[in-house]
């Protein structure tokens, strides 16, 4: 199977190196150049444009940073639009929220192109395992075709609907992990501050019902203030203000995960925005100078 890929982040990269080891032929484009290299040395082609790459392939793949880079790639010139047409599929596997798919599938279809939104569950590791949880809507039909990727790319996919649904799962996901990030961080200041050992609270955790691979994963390097990006900070914190932004829709009063949102954005305000996620610790060390107003 020949598939275009677009966006070689973090994500994107390990995503596509996988593809490429499993026998597909894969074409990538990225905003910055350079990045391309690395898939180069793996065997991938390399278009110029988006555009060329849904000219050249049957089926593309998007993975980019948020909705405006999402937009940008369909509407702006030498993009998606371009080329797009009956016959070809485009999956774009960004997190983003509804409205944002909404557009790019009916822009996608009013020519003729079949959409499918796949935003998935899963961080760096995953990615380069083939360990991701992908969670599609949109036109079952490109869902089946590409169902081969899906499996060289994650665990499990699971098939949600209507375009929007993938996207507002994935954002509730993100929600509960950024809230959950946001209390592990509370929890290891208030043990450091009442004396106690940080490495005993991890693996008293580790031991109990709350006990959870991110936890696990990530608390030994926080409690050395390591935060090697895995999933950016700035990238969770657009998935709270997203999340919120559908709570609001709903009505769906959020107090957690509007304070976990102020401390993503205290953490982004100090310059530790391409920083893991998990350096929201170093915003929440920081004393809060208005409770002493
Ligand atoms: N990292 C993670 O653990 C996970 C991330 N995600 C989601 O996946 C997406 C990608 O994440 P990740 O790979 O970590 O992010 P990165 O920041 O590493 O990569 C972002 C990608 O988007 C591209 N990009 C940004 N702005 C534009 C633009 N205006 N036009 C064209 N391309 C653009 C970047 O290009 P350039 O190289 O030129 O900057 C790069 O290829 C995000 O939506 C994120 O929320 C989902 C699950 C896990
Ligand atoms: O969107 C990012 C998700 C990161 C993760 O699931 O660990």
């Amino acid at each position: 199977m020949e598939v275009g890929f677009l966006g070689l982040g973090i994500m994107g990269k390990a995503m596509s190196l996988n593809l490429l080891r499993h026998g597909f032929k894969v074409t990538v484009w990225n905003r910055t150049v350079s990045r391309c290299d690395v898939l180069v040395e793996h065997g991938a082609s390399v278009a110029e444009t988006p555009a060329a790459v849904i000219k050249k392939c049957k089926y593309t793949i998007a993975m980019l940073s948020d909705p405006s880079a999402a937009l940008s790639v369909v509407f702006d010139k030498d993009g998606v639009l371009e080329e797009i047409c009956s016959g070809k599929g485009y999956i774009d596997m960004s997190t983003v929220d509804s409205d944002t798919s909404s557009k790019i599938s009916e822009a996608i279809t009013g020519k003729g192109g079949y959409f499918l939104e796949a935003p998935v569950s899963g961080s760096k590791k995953p990615a380069e395992d083939g360990q991701l949880v992908i969670l599609a809507a949109g036109e079952k039909a490109l869902y089946d075709e590409v169902i081969p990727a899906f499996d060289v790319l994650g665990k499990k996919s699971f098939f949600l609907g209507k375009v929007g649904n993938g996207a507002k799962m994935k954002l509730v996901v993100n929600m509960i992990m950024g809230s959950m990030m946001n209390a592990f961080s509370e929890g290891l200041v208030l043990a450091e501050r009442s004396g106690l050992s940080q490495q005993t609270l991890l693996d008293i955790v580790d031991l109990g019902g709350i006990a959870n691979p991110m936890f696990k994963q990530k608390g030994p390097a926080m409690i050395q203030s390591k935060f090697p990006p895995a999933f950016p900070l700035k990238h969770q914190q657009k998935d709270m203000r997203l999340a919120l932004a559908l709570g609001d829709e709903n009505a769906v009063s959020m107090p957690v995960a509007a304070a976990a949102n102020e401390a993503f954005k205290k953490a982004r305000s100090l310059g530790l925005g391409d920083n893991d996620f998990s350096a929201v610790y170093e915003a929440v060390k920081i004393p809060d100078c208005s409770a002493d107003a």
